[in-house]
């Protein structure tokens, strides 16, 4: 059958017409790899001879959504975690926004209140007219439940870390409490202090997602929110410029550069907030951010991180980092929400992974776009996408961090547009990005910690919709397999019972596993292999692609970042 689908790469093929026909390359046996989320093991992967004990399916039940009173059933939870996770807790309670429950734990000296609606905290902390008028503008009719929680407590001006799934509205939970915080527009105050609060995220596009969300809440007035860059940095020198800023959205390397430079202060900063801080704390930020907090220096600052995952070391260091904090987590760490619906695909060797996907963005039965596909290198995104496009899939694109900020920024739009159907990307788009209405996630290539898987899939089911993720493993992914097996368990999804008894990697073997992600040759056949007409037509697109890069060079301004 990989053969059949080899040869037809590129060539538009009536299936169901000439079904009877295509059987005959799969020998009377479907060859197709299959999701083993309900399945048997596959002989090749039973190291440990658990087939012998049956493949018994660990089902745990999925969460129950509860009525809008607000009654009612927890998410269904393993009773040992339920235990460790209730007795960490000052306080308990569920949320059922955007149509999911969700457990709230709360942990921290006097726990500001909760506000149930958005009226409720407009009137506890004074939020302006505009603001209220711009979140309905947005469709934001209640809080969600990081909202109802998290807000109330940056209001009040509390430290805070805030764990919240994937989707949940984190972004707004810090937003609009700032504008709170600051109250009124720093061009309209005598002493002009300047840039009062600090985001900082990790990538460009993140930085940029919560830019364009600053400003659709503050319309109206004369909020100056600024997304630093090479080119905003330099008219920052300018302190009479400086003064009049009141929020600098930035990633780590931008603003430490500008600090360096003598170029910005950040001592008058009364709220910084790290996104997807457990990221912002890997050794690639970790001095940068160290020193972006040490800058901001007034005894006063409060601060606040957030993530859909926060490993407890993470969570130690920046609760260092804190005065009297409130720790909040929302549902389960590191857990997604059972909308997205999760399965393991076995494809046994890495050469099997493009014919699935091919096979799966050709069906005729269709896939419901758009969809983005997660690739470990750059040079795997690309290669792969030659391939779909070879293959026929309409409206692919690949975006990563090899291309220029005014390519990235360009493919952004068109996703936004809706033009993109498959995106090919990396890690550098798995966390924090909002591409509302996203079907589908598909890991070509297995994640490299729990963290970035639950990130990656958390791509879609955001703001309570329905999701799917499909994870492709091969015999090489096998044992690695057992910490996302306990991440689908965990989220209510079936697993079969030999992944979980799998022996749990030991950390060098999962720092090899790593290695050897981020080492895999590029996807496909390079062209000699495909014939003659398609290595053309390969060498063709990739030209093409390469003067449409030039092209959009010479529009480019600001390379960096
Ligand atoms: N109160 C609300 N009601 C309805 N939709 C909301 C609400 N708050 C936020 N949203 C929408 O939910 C989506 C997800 O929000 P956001 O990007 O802030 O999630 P997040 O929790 O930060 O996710 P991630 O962990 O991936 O960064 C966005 O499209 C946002 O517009």
């Amino acid at each position: 059958m990989e053969a059949f689908q080899l040869l037809a790469r590129g060539v538009t093929f009536n299936k169901k017409k000439y079904e009877a026909d295509i059987s005959l390359f799969s020998n009377g046996q479907r060859e197709t790899p299959r999701p083993v989320a309900s399945g048997e093991l596959p002989a090749s992967l039973d190291f440990f001879k658990y087939a012998k004990g049956g493949t018994q399916q660990i089902k745990t039940s999925v969460a129950k959504p509860i009525e809008a009173s607000g009654s009612g059933n927890n998410q269904q939870i393993p009773s040992k975690k339920r235990k460790r996770d209730m007795d960490d807790s000052d306080s308990e309670i569920e949320h059922y926004p955007s149509k999911l429950p969700h457990r709230v734990t709360t942990k921290g000296e006097r726990v500001p209140a909760r506000a149930e609606t958005f009226v409720e905290m407009q009137k506890r902390f004074s939020i302006a007219g505009n603001v209220m008028r711009n979140l309905d503008g947005c469709g934001y009719s209640e809080p969600t439940a990081i909202q109802t929680v998290g807000i109330p407590i940056l209001a009040e001006g509390r430290d805070l870390a805030a764990v919240s799934p994937t989707g949940t509205g984190k972004t707004l939970a810090y937003l609009l409490p700032i504008f709170a915080r600051l109250k009124t527009p720093v061009s309209s105050q005598e002493d002009r202090p300047g840039v009062r609060a600090v985001i900082v995220a990790p990538t460009k596009e993140l930085a940029g997602q919560i830019y364009n969300e600053a400003q659709k809440l503050a319309q109206g007035r004369k909020w100056r929110i600024v997304l630093f860059s090479k080119a905003t940095a330099a008219t920052l020198k300018d302190p009479s410029v400086r003064g009049k800023v009141d929020i600098i959205i930035s990633t780590p390397m931008r603003l430490v550069a500008s600090i360096q430079a003598g170029d910005i202060q950040l001592d008058r900063v009364q709220v910084l907030i790290l996104d997807e801080a457990d990221r912002l704390l890997d050794p690639e930020f970790a001095s940068q951010v160290e020193e972006i907090v040490g800058c901001c220096s007034n005894p006063a600052c409060q601060k606040a991180v957030f993530s859909a995952t926060l490993p407890a070391k993470a969570e130690k260091t920046v609760l260092n980092m804190m005065n009297d904090p409130i720790r909040v987590v929302v549902g389960l760490k590191d857990t997604p929400l059972p909308n997205i619906k999760q399965s393991l695909v076995y494809v046994a060797q890495p050469e099997s992974k493009l014919p699935t996907l091919i096979q799966y963005l050709t069906s005729p039965l269709g896939y419901k776009p758009p969809v983005i596909v997660f690739t470990s290198t750059q040079a795997r995104a690309t290669s792969l996408l030659s391939e779909l496009l070879l293959a026929g899939v309409m409206n692919a694109e690949a975006l990563h961090a090899g291309l220029t900020k005014h390519q990235r920024e360009e493919c952004v739009k068109r996703i936004l547009k809706g033009e993109v159907w498959v995106l090919i990307t990396t890690d550098v788009l798995a966390r924090g990005m909002d591409f509302g209405g996203v079907c589908g996630v598909i890991n070509f290539d297995w994640p490299e910690s729990v963290q970035s898987y639950v990130h990656r899939i958390g791509r879609t089911g955001r703001a309570g919709r329905e999701g799917t993720a499909i994870t492709y493993f091969t015999d090489e992914d096998a044992p690695y397999l057992k910490s996302i097996a306990n991440v689908l368990l965990q989220s209510g999804q079936s697993v079969p019972d030999w992944m979980i008894k799998l022996p749990k990697p030991s950390k060098m073997k999962r720092k090899q596993m790593g290695r050897a992600q981020r080492e895999q040759p590029s996807v496909g056949f390079k062209g000699e292999n495909v014939g003659r007409s398609l290595a053309l037509r390969k060498k063709d697109m990739i030209a093409g692609s390469k003067r449409r890069a030039e092209k959009a060079e010479v529009g480019s301004e600001d390379e960096e970042d």
